[in-house]
């Protein structure tokens, strides 16, 4: 991989190696932007196939971080780490401990927080080290896991898709298929279910699947399946990727809205989709009510204010649905230029006068 032409590419700022050998430490840190604030996003840990492989996944998540804040209206720029290893068999607390005081050395260019493979507890001890880090034990005043924040964001963003897509937010009666019935879908279900919304899940762990099953009422299918099932709405939550050649041809839904990163496999099937006029609630968009749950750690955390800030999510799939429909384009392209207007006016309005972080008439008063 050529990592400056792909940093470039993409205006990186800042990618870290970070190795640590009597824990076992292999950490790759990247800071995609930092215009509107500190880079905070998510530690992943797991089992990459190659190097190269661990890179372009921090790189492309830190990236998506960047937008994920900016469209959530957050003050904070883009990043994520890494960590190369099984999160069920190489995690030791050597190895979170050596990782927070790698990020106490970015003096707080990067915080930190859950992402897949990592949980409050790995967090807690990344705490020890450096205040940098959020999504921190409730026993600090803290936050605590964001998935189920996440899922209500979710939730929220899912209503508004419906009603751009059947003229009423109510998911009372509609045939909802879940991909992956994980944290974060878990507690999706929930709220569907509460609701009155018919579920259709899979999921490779089988006990996942019992749950929902057992105490939602959900109909189980193969993994292989879920993309043809007959359904009004279909909720990724388990991978990035899957939408794609193979899939989209299966598709039945008439919306997708759902918690997993990176959900399009290519632009181009985000193009695909639009054309056959399914209403695509973007993922990092619809998603963003963990980070903004763990954001809020940085004010003193407020659950009540925290939670005003996830309803938003309502409102922010229906600004980009007003914005695709202006701009007569696809809805993730929509979410990316909302979020890049904001990254650019507050650059404007940054950069003008500051130096040195001080506005620059400030050194008059230090003469
Ligand atoms: N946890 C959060 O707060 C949060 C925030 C934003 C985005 N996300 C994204 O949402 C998604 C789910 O996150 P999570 O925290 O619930 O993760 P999780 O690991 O708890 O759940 C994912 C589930 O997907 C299942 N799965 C994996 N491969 C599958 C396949 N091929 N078919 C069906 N099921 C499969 C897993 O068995 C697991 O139960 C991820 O893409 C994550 O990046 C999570
Ligand atoms: C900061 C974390 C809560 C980020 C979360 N893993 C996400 O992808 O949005």
């Amino acid at each position: 991989m050529e990592i400056f032409k792909y940093m470039e590419k993409y205006d990186y700022e800042q990618l870290l190696f970070c190795q640590d050998e009597q824990s076992g430490l292999k950490a790759i840190i990247a800071i995609h932007d930092t215009t509107l604030g500190p880079a905070l996003g998510g530690t992943r840990m797991w089992t990459y196939d190659s190097e190269d492989a661990a890179i372009e996944d921090a790189l492309r998540l830190a990236r998506g971080m960047t937008y994920k804040n900016a469209a959530a209206g957050l003050n904070l720029g883009g990043g994520k780490t890494v960590i190369i290893g099984d999160p069920r068999k190489d995690k030791n607390e050597a190895m979170f401990r050596a990782f927070g005081r790698f990020i106490q050395g970015l003096n707080g260019r990067y915080i930190t927080a859950e992402d897949v493979g990592t949980t409050v507890a790995d967090m807690d001890i990344i705490y020890e080290e450096t205040d940098y880090v959020t999504g921190i034990s409730p026993a600090f005043g803290s936050s605590g896991n964001p998935s189920p924040v996440t899922a209500y964001g979710v939730y929220r963003g899912m209503k508004a898709a419906a009603k751009e897509a059947f003229g009423s937010d109510s998911l009372e009666g509609k045939v909802i298929a879940v991909q992956g019935v994980g944290n974060v879908a878990y507690n999706l279900c929930r709220h569907l279910y509460e609701e009155g919304a018919q579920l259709i899940v899979t999921d490779i762990n089988k006990e996942a699947v019992q749950r929902v099953a057992e105490e939602f009422g959900a109909k189980a299918v193969d993994p292989s399946e879920i993309y043809r099932v007959d359904c009004d709405i279909f909720a990724p939550c388990a991978l990035g990727g899957i939408i794609n050649d193979e899939t989209i041809p299966q598709l039945k839904a008439k919306v997708i809205a759902g918690a997993a990163n990176n959900q399009l496999r290519e632009p181009k099937h985000g193009d695909k989709i639009h054309e056959m006029g399914i209403v695509y609630a973007p993922d990092y968009v619809i998603n963003a009510g963990g980070v903004i749950n763990v954001a809020d750690e940085l004010y003193g955390y407020n659950r009540e204010r925290a939670m005003k800030k996830v309803e938003q999510i309502y409102n922010n799939i229906e600004k980009v649905f007003e914005i695709a429909k202006r701009d007569h384009i696809p809805t993730y392209v929509a979410a990316d230029r909302l979020a890049e207007e904001r990254i650019e006016t507050m650059r404007k309005s940054r950069s003008q006068f500051l130096q040195n972080g001080q506005h620059i008439l400030s050194r008059r008063h230090t003469r």
